[in-house]
C-alpha cells in the first residue's frame, strides 16, 4: 500500500500505556484528523510515526515498507514531515532566508552553503514558488520577529512543505493563532498538494470539520471511532467525551 500503514501500535511509559493496539491508514491525498481529549496520546502517536519515540510493539510502514528502525532524520528523508515549531525558526533572518534552509537540507548542501545559495536559482526558483504558494511574496524580505503570530505559524507550514514531504503531519496549526488570523492557515490548508497525505491533530474543532475528511477518535490510548465528520457530529459516545453535545 502507499503511504502509511500502522498496526497493533503501542506504547507503555513504566506502567501506562499511551497507545494501544492502534490500527491506522493514510493515503496519498487523505485528508485526517486526530482528535481526542487532552491526554488522549495524539502527540505520542504522532511521535511514534516521525520516530521520535519508539513503539512498544506494533509495526508502521511506509509504501510498503517496515519504517522501524529508520529515525526522524531517514523518516523525513523518506517523506515523513511534521511542521516545524516557531521556535524552530530563524527570528533574525527574513522569510526568504528561512525558506533556504530546509532546501539546503533536502538538497544535502548543509548550511554552510548558505551564503552562496542566494546565487543559486534553482533554490531560488524552489523559494519563489513556496513565497508564491502560501501569498507570502509581498513578506519575502522582511524578518521573521516582524511578523503576526499567524503569518509565523504560516511560515512553518512552508518550510515543511519546502522538505517535499508525501505524509504531512500537522501539530496543531492553529494553536494559538488569533481568530483574526486562523483564515491564514485554513487557506494554506486548503491549497495543499492534492496528493498529499495529511493528517491534523487539532483542538479546534471548526478547523477539524472543515479540512478532514475522515476524523479518527482517540480516547486514552485507543481509537475510539473513526468516520466522516458527520459521522463523528452524530456520534453519541463522541458527543459525551469530547465534543459536550456541539457541533450538532
Ligand atoms: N515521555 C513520557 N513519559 C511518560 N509519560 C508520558 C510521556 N509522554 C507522554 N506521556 C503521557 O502520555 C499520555 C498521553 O500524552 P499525549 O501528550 O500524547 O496526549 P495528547 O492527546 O497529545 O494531549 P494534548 O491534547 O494535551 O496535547 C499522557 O498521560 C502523558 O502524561
Amino acid at each position: 500500500m502507499l503511504g502509511l500503514e500502522v498496526r497493533g501500535l503501542s506504547k507503555r511509559f513504566g506502567g501506562l500505556t499511551v497507545a494501544e493496539d492502534i490500527d491506522f491508514d493514510l493515503r496519498p491525498g487523505d485528508r485526517k484528523a486526530l482528535i481526542g481529549p487532552n491526554g488522549a496520546g495524539k502527540s505520542t502517536f504522532s511521535n511514534l510515526v516521525t520516530g521520535i519515540i519508539a513503539p512498544s510493539s506494533g509495526t508502521i510502514r511506509f509504501d510498503g515498507s517496515d519504517i522501524r528502525s529508520c529515525n526522524e532524520a531517514q523518516r523525513v528523508k523518506l517523506g515523513i514531515a511534521k511542521t516545524f515549531q516557531i521556535t524552530n525558526l530563524f527570528r533574525e533572518l527574513t522569510v526568504r532566508e528561512n525558506l533556504r534552509l530546509p532546501i539546503l537540507e533536502r538538497k544535502g548542501k548543509g548550511y554552510r552553503f548558505f551564503k552562496r545559495a542566494n546565487s543559486d536559482t534553482r533554490i531560488e526558483a524552489e523559494v519563489s514558488a513556496l513565497l508564491e504558494q502560501f501569498a507570502l511574496a509581498a513578506l519575502a524580505d522582511t524578518k521573521v520577529a516582524d511578523l503576526a503570530y499567524g503569518q509565523q505559524r504560516l511560515i512553518e507550514l512552508a518550510l515543511t512543505l519546502a522538505l517535499k514531504p508525501r505524509v504531512l503531519i500537522l501539530d496543531e496549526p492553529a494553536a494559538g493563532v488569533p481568530s483574526s488570523e486562523t483564515h491564514l492557515i485554513i487557506d494554506a490548508l486548503e491549497r495543499l498538494p492534492a496528493d498529499l497525505a495529511v493528517l491534523i491533530i487539532e483542538h479546534d474543532m471548526d478547523l477539524v470539520f472543515r479540512l478532514a475528511s475522515q476524523i479518527v477518535v482517540l480516547v486514552q490510548g485507543r481509537i475510539l471511532t473513526e468516520g466522516t465528520p458527520a459521522e463523528i457530529a452524530a456520534n453519541e459516545r463522541v458527543r459525551e467525551l469530547y465534543l459536550g453535545g456541539s457541533h450538532d
